[in-house]
């Protein structure tokens, strides 16, 4: 059996003179040595892209983070601080490519923006500043840090019991986690069920217990340092796994 194909989006920047299309290595480093899968950096270029061609050759999707919000139009609101950065190419990519891939059962790992992304496609909201809601405590990394310290695990995540992350690890304990985001989830889209949440009651990850298809999205970075988390290894193997049999599924369906 072939190696499956990962779509990974492309972030959009501009570096010196030029733009880039463009998405981390660590991101792509997960799907090779944690999923096992072939990683297709897509890039950002929107209504170009005909869907319906790329989903029909590939066996998953993964969307990552980013510095970058969902424009706030996507969800019906206005952006309230125009200083947080958006990637408005990457938003006309990543939404109509989500809806398309959860039509067509294709498995998706989403992760901080990416996330936020998918509950936006499938219909729901965020909150633009989660450390400016009532009762919501700041999820927002120190400015500044080391990498290493900013990546590290600061605060713990309680598990569904009965959840399908609560499945792949084969414990619903709560697990300590890291935290790089402004932006969280308001309002869960129809058909999403929460995974994990904080303390302060901010869901942290969610499924899709009625899609066709695998789908968990995570707000914190399972890729960091990801071969030294067993957590992380066990999420991606997970992830891995389903686009393993997706591929053997839609070979079966269409075996020429
Ligand atoms: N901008 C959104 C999402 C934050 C996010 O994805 N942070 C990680 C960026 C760097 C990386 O990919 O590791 C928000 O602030 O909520």
């Amino acid at each position: 059996m072939s190696t499956p194909i990962v779509i990974v989006p492309a972030c959009t920047a501009q570096e010196a003179k030029h733009p880039y299309h463009f998405a981390q290595m660590k991101y792509v480093d997960a799907v090779v040595r944690g999923a096992g899968c072939l990683p297709l950096v897509l890039p950002a270029i929107g209504a170009e892209i005909d869907l319906e061609t790329l989903l029909g050759t590939v066996h998953g999707v993964l969307l990552t983070g980013s510095p970058s919000n969902v424009h706030a139009s996507h969800y019906g609101e206005q952006v309230r601080d125009a200083a947080q950065p958006q990637d408005l190419p990457r938003d006309a990519t990543t939404l109509p490519l989500i809806r398309a891939a959860y039509q067509r059962g294709i498995p998706m790992l989403g992760i901080c923006l990416g996330f936020q992304e998918v509950n936006v496609a499938l219909g729901g909201t965020l909150h633009q500043a989660v450390h400016e809601v009532d009762g919501m405590t700041d999820h927002r990394e120190t400015k500044g840090l080391p990498a290493e310290q900013q990546y590290a695990p600061v605060h713990q995540v309680s598990l569904a019991p009965s959840g399908c992350m609560a499945a792949i690890l084969g414990s619903a304990d709560p697990i300590r986690v890291n935290s790089l985001h402004t932006q969280g989830v308001a309002r869960l889209a129809p058909g999403l069920a929460v995974e994990a949440h904080a303390d302060d009651g901010l869901v942290e990850a969610y499924s899709a217990p009625g899609a066709s298809g695998f789908l968990l999205a995570l707000q914190w970075h399972p890729e960091w340092r990801m071969a030294a988390n067993p957590v992380s290894m066990k999420l991606f193997g997970a992830f891995g796994n389903a686009c393993r049999d997706y591929q053997r599924r839609s070979r079966a369906a269409s075996p020429v």
